[in-house]
């Protein structure tokens, strides 16, 4: 099971050819520890509330609002996405092969980090003070290497994501791109290690066919179903 799952980890990688700056990523260490008291990215909250009389309580956490991309380059008629190591879908795949928070290092041949590899929509947290469609606009730039304008990127819709737990919102945009937007090989900034992936649209469909499946989020597979369904080509 854990290494059919890896298998789907590895999959869509582009192996070792990278375009120039590009860099692979490959996770050395893994390690798990309770959260401490202050993150700067997750603030738990239990909220109370009496619904029907009855007193009812959830814990939940705060996160950034984000926005997605559905990036298709009309040039070669491919959708455009990112592949990167999310450290919480790897631990949501491992931990229930442990009775309690393992306190050694995670053993990579038995659990290879690959389990942790995704395949996205271009994405971003909503962390600057700058309009939804801006912030989409730099994470098409960092991520995958397009200089588009703002008014190319068309809204398309706001949803909550994690409606159990933390409720954020995400602006979903669309935007078409060419080969000649393409300024840089993507990958992120800082220390994001970020692979550009392009699938054909029979590679991409396949992510969204009964029985399919993903290391995905929703976002990104709902953002396919809505692409076939409003902008694919007639004959896709
Ligand atoms: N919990 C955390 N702990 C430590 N560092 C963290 C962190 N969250 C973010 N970071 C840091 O912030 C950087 C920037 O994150 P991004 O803005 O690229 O959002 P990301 O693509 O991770 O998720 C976006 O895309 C996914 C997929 O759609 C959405 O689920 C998500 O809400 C949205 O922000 C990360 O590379 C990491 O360094």
């Amino acid at each position: 099971m854990l290494k059919s799952l890896a298998a789907l980890g590895l999959r869509y990688s582009s192996n070792a050819k990278l375009p120039h700056g590009q860099q692979l990523s490959n996770v050395t260490k893994i390690c798990f520890s309770p959260l401490p008291e202050v993150s700067k990215w997750l603030v738990p909250v239990q909220v109370q509330y009496i619904e029907n009389g009855k007193t009812k309580m959830c814990d939940i956490f705060k996160v950034h609002d984000s926005v997605s991309i559905v990036l298709y380059n009309i040039s070669r008629q491919k959708l455009i996405f990112v592949r990167q190591f999310r450290p919480a879908v790897y631990y949501g795949l491992i931990i229930n092969n442990f009775r309690e928070l393992p306190k050694e290092d995670i053993d990579l041949i038995q659990y290879p980090y690959e389990l942790g590899m995704t395949l996205e929509s271009c994405a971003g947290m909503v962390d600057k003070d700058k309009s939804l469609a801006e912030i989409a606009r730099e994470e098409v730039f960092e991520e995958c290497g397009y200089d588009v304008s703002v008014d190319r990127i068309e809204e398309v819709m706001n949803y909550r994501s994690g409606v159990g737990s933390s409720g954020a919102k995400q602006a979903m945009y669309y935007c078409e791109v060419t080969d000649a937007d393409k300024v840089n090989s993507g990958g992120g900034v800082e220390d994001e290690l970020i692979e550009v992936v392009e699938l054909s649209l029979d590679e991409a469909k396949k992510m969204v066919q009964q029985g399919a499946i993903n290391n995905s989020p929703p976002s990104c597979l709902m953002g396919l179903l809505w692409f076939f369904a409003n902008k694919a080509p007639a004959n896709a």
